[in-house]
């Protein structure tokens, strides 16, 4: 499977300023990241908030730096939801991996609930501020904001594109207002849930969506497609 994958994005050609970061279902990506052209660069799905001591069965930010990770996606709804991280645990690990030289994805969003509740801004928003009181304005620039919301992922109910854009421009709102303006015109803020070849074409075309976060479809050869959805957006 990986192997497809790897073949598929080489004969792809993506062009230099296509990102691709894909977090491995194994490690084998790392070793054969080298071979890709361009490079693709390899994401972790978590670490730890610290960078040495005894906290065995963690990994810290340094250890996915020596292995040439570049990326960690922090946050993640499972993480929060499953393993209990609240908003300062993910704002913590987000420091520490940005103090190791990793670049972060960091996840948030609201479930159904809070949804259905009225609140999706405030959600977003209070998730947000953990980050903003952890790291300086001049850190954002190792973040990449993933809007996901909770009801979206791995359920094939993709947030309407009215829907993300709302959530993307309330965004960027509360980062120039929060931090500064040129952080909120710079942050890349994309979305997550549900994204397929189809829907990431109409999704792409919105002003604030920046790109994705993709799960199964990732797996699929149609990950090709939603890679270079934003050339023909
Ligand atoms: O966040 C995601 C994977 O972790 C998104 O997954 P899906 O694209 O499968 O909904």
């Amino acid at each position: 499977m990986i192997t497809q994958i790897i073949d598929s994005l080489n004969a792809a050609k993506l062009d230099g300023t296509t990102e691709v970061v894909v977090a491995p279902p194994a490690l084998y990506l790392l070793q054969v990241q080298s071979t890709l052209t361009p490079p693709v660069e390899v994401s972790a799905q978590n670490c730890f908030n610290e960078s040495s001591g005894a906290f065995t069965g963690e990994i810290s930010p340094n250890q996915l730096k020596d292995a040439n990770v570049h990326w960690v996606i922090l946050g993640h709804s499972e993480r929060r939801a499953l393993f209990g991280e609240a908003d300062k645990l993910v704002a913590d690990k987000v420091k520490a991996a940005i103090g190791a030289g990793l670049r972060v994805i960091a996840c948030i969003g609201e479930s159904l609930e809070e949804r259905e509740k009225g609140v999706t801004n405030e959600v977003v928003e209070r998730q947000m501020e953990a980050i903003a009181q952890a790291v300086g304005p001049e850190d954002w620039k190792h973040i990449v904001v993933a809007y996901e919301p909770v009801w979206a992922i791995g359920t094939g109910k993709v947030a309407t594109v009215q829907q993300a854009q709302e959530v993307h421009a309330d965004l960027r709102k509360w980062l120039a207002k929060r931090v500064s303006s040129e952080v909120a015109e710079q942050t890349r803020i994309i979305y997550g849930g549900s994204v397929n070849a189809k829907n990431s074409k109409e999704l792409a075309a919105a002003e604030d969506i920046d790109g994705f976060l993709v799960g199964g479809a990732s797996l699929k050869p149609e990950f090709i497609d939603i890679c270079r959805v934003k050339e023909s957006a």
